[in-house]
């Protein structure tokens, strides 16, 4: 199976960017960025990355009225970034309306409920029960929309995969047992991510704030 480690690339900085991607492209499968460097270097900076010859994760998470972002996502076709994500309590026309205005080969993927919330976090934003619940719930109103699949945490991609078992599953929040969680919340290890089901392992501080980010993607593709 190819390498399901994207490294996320969360900085302002081009070259520091490209720099990281170099000295990690031979241990992870792709690349992730985010709004931090898109509002920085916008599409041209995601030409830049495209170059290494990597696949790219643009992980923009549109949430916005179905027109709007449908033409965020056509304004993004010409890019044809390997994954695309969207808010899924944007509801289901905007889903719907994402997915048919996005590049053929992209899959779109549905944010569920972010890595950095847990239970208590789901309560104050008015929702009552539990995380996995809300987890399945989005995923089913994303797969009825015709995404492609959902970003969700290692906690309920088991359940998330048995229900949709052709679904595409992105996990972020990914630690190695001693790693530092930073603001991540629901968090697992990369080997329980990918044993539960992920089809995408995101990745960001464990390898780029490592003194070696080379040795640290190598150490964690090979405990997969
Ligand atoms: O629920 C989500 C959705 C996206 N992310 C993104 O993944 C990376 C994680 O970075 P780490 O440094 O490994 O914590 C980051 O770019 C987030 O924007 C997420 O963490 N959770």
């Amino acid at each position: 199976m190819a390498n399901r480690i994207f490294v996320a690339l969360d900085t302002p900085d081009l070259d520091r960017a490209r720099a990281l991607a170099q000295k990690v492209r031979h241990h992870v499968g792709g690349i992730k960025l985010g709004l931090e460097f898109f509002c920085a270097h916008g599409p041209s900076g995601i030409r830049a990355i495209e170059e290494i010859g990597l696949p790219v994760f643009l992980d923009l998470k549109l949430h916005d009225i179905p027109n709007t972002v449908a033409k965020a996502v056509q304004s993004l076709a010409g890019l044809a970034p390997a994954v695309l994500t969207v808010h899924a309590s944007g509801g289901r026309a905007m889903l719907e309306d994402a997915k048919a205005a996005a590049h053929p080969s992209t899959k779109v993927v549905a944010v569920t409920m972010l890595t950095s919330l847990d239970e208590d976090d789901l309560a104050a934003t008015g929702v009552a029960g539990s995380a996995h619940d809300h987890v399945l719930r989005l995923a089913d109103l994303a797969r009825e929309a015709g995404l492609d699949g959902i970003v969700c945490s290692g906690a309920e991609v088991k359940a998330a995969h048995a229900a949709w078992p052709k679904g595409y599953f992105v996990v972020p929040g990914v630690r190695p047992a001693d790693g530092e969680l930073g603001d991540q919340k629901r968090v697992v290890t990369p080997r329980m991510a990918a044993d539960h089901g992920a089809s995408m392992l995101v990745i960001g501080r464990p390898i780029t704030r490592a003194e070696n980010p080379d040795a640290a993607a190598r150490a964690i593709a090979a405990t997969l």
